[in-house]
């Protein structure tokens, strides 16, 4: 298997409020977002140019993720009461682009330059 990853940045706000509220990340706080999808691919399958995927195919990723996360309040742009954790995004982010990036194995998530909180879903045989 190989694989490739590219790595995407955003700036936004977000409130822990299931925490307790003694806890800091229960106020409203932001971060600056580091995302790295990963694409996966068998050899055999790759492109005549030796890609899994062309990370240029990956700009409409980009584009979204601009206008779907930066500066902006995470728990209004994730909805339906989703606490917007680490690890929440993360599975977010890979429920919204599984179809459109077939490929697409992981989604990995920084909220600070000291954490990462990683969604790789099981794939069946
Ligand atoms: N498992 C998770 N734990 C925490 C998350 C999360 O998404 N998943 N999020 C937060 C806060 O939003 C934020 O990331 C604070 O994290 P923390 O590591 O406490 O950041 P600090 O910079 O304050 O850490 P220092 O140890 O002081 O450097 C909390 N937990
Ligand atoms: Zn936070």
């Amino acid at each position: 298997m190989l694989t490739i990853t590219k790595e995407f940045h955003f700036s936004a706000s977000h409130v822990l409020d299931r925490l307790p509220s003694w806890h800091p990340c229960a106020r409203m706080h932001g971060h600056n977002y580091a995302v790295v999808i990963e694409l996966s691919g068998r050899r055999e399958d790759l492109t005549e140019a030796g890609f899994v995927r062309d990370y240029r195919d990956l700009d409409a990723f980009k584009q979204w993720m601009d206008e779907t996360f930066d500066h902006r309040h995470l728990n209004e742009a994730l909805g339906g009461g989703i606490s917007p954790s680490a690890e929440n995004l993360a599975v977010w982010i890979f429920d919204q682009w599984t179809e459109r990036i077939p490929e697409l194995t992981a989604v990995r998530i920084s909220e600070t330059p000291k954490t990462w909180a990683e969604y790789r879903p099981v794939r069946e045989a």
